[in-house]
């Protein structure tokens, strides 16, 4: 039952970590951040990683691998996690000790997800709980309940999902009750490592011992540490999730078309349009994650013109292509970053919503006719996917679906719907060997104008 994925991080307003003490116990300083990390995120709804990167600096790479792992499984499981608390825990743990409440989540989190020796993570949380006046209180119970979890293992979890009701329930909704609850419980497997070649994806996959998917995509587990891998100083490759790369391949980009890429950074479908020999435009009104962009494609020895600029205002083209890669609710990422489950609330996905209809709108302006526009989100909202594209079409006749083919670019029939548009799913993509299984939720809509 021990899952042996994960990752972490720390309040926005916190200190940054310090170095431990050198009497501190092993893996404590790591088991302190992860907790705060998680807590962080749960008050700030700040992004894990960016939280962790704080929270874990002047740890050794060890301890913040072992932080990344804690911070990230409890916030994957924590539906489930806080449930098993819940039927322990009568009467709860009260609101001014939340910290408390977050400690005992990431033992539990070791104990019945990690392969983490259950004595050091009852014996770390409860010297946590009691290094700090305020929380010294709960020592007792902390090292009640998970004893208890230790003792009972994977028994004591109850049967509950792992995000919130109002997620769930849209899945529900939009894709039935049997594939809602398998949507929901593959979002809470730890994501592989997919990545993109820059050339030749076969010889690559071969190099890397990875898996060539039917995409083109590569596929590893137990990658480590990335920037450490064969080819990637060279820049023969770049992470991105195999449903990712679907976008940027239904522009059927190649030499001599101008394609302009809206919400740009950092970059990975730019990527794929530049090495496929297209001219690109990169557009992000972000300045610091253009940055990424270029430093991206500096990296892999590719160019594009880079305009920071508001998409919903810019003025430029008429291009061959346009992709809009909307900013979303990504949903469809929660493998990956599983603190977006809990960091969205309903309001987030009507006002980005809004957000991409205003993109579509303008956007639609800046292709030729006869040339096409791809719309996509990673996010498993039909709001945000098929009922935008929809809306679209009533609103602009010039342009109409060209629907995606069955082993178009090597994608199966299953992964595009009655309209011919591209929706995937976590559950798509099944192994036996469930570390290769899945893809990220997204939807890709390629329209022309007439
Ligand atoms: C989903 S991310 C894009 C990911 C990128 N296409 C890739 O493959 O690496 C969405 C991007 O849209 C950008 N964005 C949000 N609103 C925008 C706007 N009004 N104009 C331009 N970019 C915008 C964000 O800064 C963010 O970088």
């Amino acid at each position: 039952m021990k899952d042996t994925r994960s990752s972490p991080r720390r309040p926005a307003s916190g200190s940054p970590a310090a170095s431990p003490p050198a009497s501190e116990a092993p893996g404590l300083a790591a088991r302190r951040a992860a907790a705060e990390a998680v807590l962080a995120v749960l008050e700030t709804g700040h992004p894990l990683e960016e939280t962790l990167e704080r929270l874990t600096r002047g740890l050794e790479d060890r301890d913040r691998a072992l932080a990344r792992m804690i911070a990230a499984t409890t916030l994957r499981r924590l539906g489930s996690l806080r449930a098993l608390l819940k039927t322990l825990l009568e009467r709860g743990i009260p609101d001014k000790a939340r910290r408390v409440e977050v400690l005992i989540l990431t033992g539990a989190a070791q104990i019945l997800f990690m392969d983490v020796p259950d004595h050091a993570a009852v014996g770390t949380t409860v010297t946590l709980v009691g290094e700090q006046a305020a929380t010294a209180g709960f020592k007792g119970l902390a090292n009640a309940v998970l004893r208890r979890i230790a003792r009972e293992g994977g028994a004591v979890l109850p049967d509950a999902a792992d995000q919130p009701e109002w997620l769930v329930e849209g899945w529900t909704a939009a894709y039935g009750p049997a594939r809602g609850e398998a949507i929901s419980r593959a979002l809470a497997q730890e994501a592989p490592l997919d990545l993109t070649a820059r050339e030749n994806p076969a010889a690559l996959a071969e190099k890397l011992g990875g898996r060539l998917l039917p995409t083109g995509s590569i596929r590893l587990v137990e990658a480590g540490n990335v920037t450490a891998l064969p080819g990637f100083a060279e820049g023969e490759w770049w992470v991105q999730d195999a449903a990712a790369a679907l976008p940027a391949r239904l522009l059927r980009p190649a030499a001599g078309m101008t394609i302009a890429d809206l919400c740009a950074a950092p970059g990975g479908k730019t990527a794929q349009l530049a090495a496929a020999g297209a001219r690109v435009v990169a557009v992000d009104r972000s300045g610091p994650r253009l940055r990424r962009l270029k430093a991206n494609l500096a990296r892999l020895n590719l160019s594009a013109e880079i305009v920071e600029a508001d998409a919903t205002r810019l003025n430029a083209g008429p291009f061959d292509g346009v992709l809009i890669d909307a900013p979303c609710s990504a949903t469809g990422t929660i493998r990956r970053h599983p603190e977006v489950a809990w960091t969205k609330a309903p309001g987030d996905i009507a006002s980005l919503a809004d957000l991409q209809t205003r993109l579509l709108s303008h956007a639609a302006d800046m292709v030729k006719p006869g040339g096409v526009l791809v719309y996509s989100t990673c996010s498993l909202e039909p709001e945000e996917g098929e009922r935008q594209v929809a809306a679209f079409l009533e609103r602009r006749p010039d342009f109409v679906r060209d629907p995606v083919t069955p082993g178009e670019g090597g994608i199966p029939a299953e992964w595009i719907n009655a309209e011919g548009e591209v929706r995937t799913l976590p559950t798509h993509l099944p192994d036996e060997d469930p570390r290769f299984a899945g893809l990220d939720g997204f939807f890709a809509a390629r329209l022309r104008r007439g």
